[in-house]
């Protein structure tokens, strides 16, 4: 008997999300579930919104002068903008960024239990289990375990994002939002970042920007495709990828221009 497809049930709800730079608006109202220990991925031409929209999911477009936002942001019913302050969104909502964004004057100890030492946790013990359960989480600690407190910048840009990741995940984050993670490392570390991700599922709801089709074929459970702005297609990823909806997508995911409509 065919069992019928049965969506996770969400984590985030969007609805009629807009943002702004100054008088340049860019999301032009965004209603979207993303569904709790999926990946979603987030495709679209460049331009299009795609880090914005990531942003306003942890309050960091707010961080923005001049930046905007209007509309509902729901986690587990709660509102972010609403009912909980930026602090709270961003403790439960991480983010990893393109280029791996580590103190370089600080060791990779301190780079990953960053985010609980500025919380005020200052536990020697506790900050050394957290770092190796994180550092086990990303697939580092056998890695670094032997150079814990030497300077994080001398490690490979691979390792580098894995420890972005694991400082990302000790504050244990229910969401973790990523944009375009892998886009500056080389393609066998690229597959051992989505091998990751799909580990990270399991714990995590993901969220991935990314401009790499194959990439959001490959490790996505659900595609939102972005255009000017607007969410043009959401769906399951095979769903999106093998039969598109609209001629915008087919245009894009096939590289038949930006999807716009010739
Ligand atoms: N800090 C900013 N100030 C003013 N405008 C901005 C800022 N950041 C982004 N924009 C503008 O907002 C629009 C959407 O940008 P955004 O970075 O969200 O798109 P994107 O789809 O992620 O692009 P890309 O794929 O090139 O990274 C673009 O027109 C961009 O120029």
């Amino acid at each position: 008997m065919a069992v019928a497809f049965q969506p996770a049930p969400s984590k985030l709800r969007v609805e009629g999300l807009q943002a702004w730079y100054d008088d340049h608006q860019v999301l032009k109202g965004i209603y979207l579930s993303i569904r709790i220990h999926s990946i979603t991925a987030v495709i679209g031409p460049s331009g299009c919104g795609k880090s914005t929209f990531i942003r306003c999911l942890n309050r960091m477009h707010e961080v923005v002068p001049g930046a905007k936002v209007s509309g509902n942001v729901y986690i587990d019913g709660e509102d972010i903008y609403q009912d909980l302050s930026p602090a709270q969104v961003r403790r439960r909502v991480g983010m990893v960024f393109q280029t791996p964004n580590i103190f370089p004057t600080l060791s990779i100890f301190q780079n990953v239990v960053a985010g609980l030492y500025l919380n005020g946790v200052r536990n020697r013990r506790l900050l050394e289990e957290k770092a190796e359960s994180c550092l086990r989480q990303v697939g580092l600690w056998d890695e670094v375990k032997d150079r814990l407190h030497d300077l994080a910048g001398g490690l490979s840009s691979g390792q580098l994002q894995r420890v972005c990741i694991a400082r990302a995940l000790v504050v244990e984050p229910e969401v973790l939002l990523m944009d375009e993670p892998s886009s500056a490392l080389d393609p066998i570390t690229t597959i051992r970042i989505e091998g990751l991700m799909r580990e990270l599922k399991e714990k995590y709801t993901i969220v991935l920007v990314t401009h790499n089709m194959q990439q959001a074929a490959r490790v996505s459970d659900y595609t939102a495709f972005l255009y000017q702005g607007e969410l043009i297609e959401y769906g399951s990823t095979p769903e999106v990828f093998i039969r598109p909806r609209d001629r915008r997508t087919e245009n894009y995911i096939t590289g038949r221009g930006d999807g716009g409509v010739p």
